[in-house]
């Protein structure tokens, strides 16, 4: 295998304003934590390149402001996403409550039916806890999504919640297309050549 990048995949991080969506990104991308994060205003980018079973896929993370004052532009973030990260704070009983809104705002606003999906409970380093992993499981379960549990601080359960969503989608018929080769693109030179003279040099 060599640095081919077999396909892009739109990967959304959804949910409540506080829960840890950037600090998620953001230990996922540059392995760091900063513990005074500051909140998202609009909608965060970051790109990057992970090898899955030995394929090389480029994601595209769109970290989205949880609050709703800075969500005008939800439906472009929306448009031709792959994979969604829908985030609860375990911590706080009202941010798995609403669970239920994001995934709505999935069905109206994703492009793409059969999109992978995945839920995660994050902020498992604190002691108060409020919901359990059982909670976050049936819930998960309810709605056939992916679940794991994570902390963006210890960075405990972050690769697998990315890649397992990876995962979902490269197994998912219709959901992705493979980037263009680049030696599919260009024609190699001796075909270059050949094709110059079958049908320019004859005409000499
Ligand atoms: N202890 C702990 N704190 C975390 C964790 N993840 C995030 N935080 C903290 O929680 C706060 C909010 O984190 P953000 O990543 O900004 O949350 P967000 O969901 O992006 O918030 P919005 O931008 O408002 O949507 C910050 O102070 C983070 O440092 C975690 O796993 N453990």
């Amino acid at each position: 295998m060599g640095d081919d990048i077999l396909a892009t995949f739109k990967i959304l991080i959804i949910g409540e304003s506080g829960v840890g969506k950037s600090s998620l990104m953001l230990r996922f991308v540059e392995d760091n934590f900063d513990a005074d994060q500051s909140i998202t205003i609009g909608v965060d980018f970051k790109t990057k390149i992970v090898n899955i079973d030995g394929v090389n896929v480029k994601l595209a993370i769109w970290d989205t402001a949880g609050q709703e004052r800075f969500r005008t532009l939800t439906p472009s973030y929306y448009r031709d996403a792959q994979g969604a990260i829908l985030v609860y704070d375990v911590t706080k009983k009202n941010t798995f409550q609403k669970l239920d809104l994001w995934l709505n705002e999935l069905e109206i606003y994703g492009t793409r039916p059969s999109m992978a999906k995945m839920v995660v409970g994050n902020k498992i380093d604190q002691p108060n806890r409020e919901m359990s992993r059982d909670d976050g499981f049936k819930f998960a379960k309810k709605h056939r999504t992916l679940f794991v549990e994570t902390s963006a601080k210890t960075s405990e359960g972050v690769k697998s919640a990315f890649e397992e969503v990876v995962r979902k989608i490269m197994e998912t018929d219709g959901l992705w297309d493979r980037n263009p080769r680049s030696d599919t693109v260009n024609l190699r030179e001796e075909d270059r050549s050949q094709s110059f003279c079958s049908s320019f040099c004859s005409l000499l």
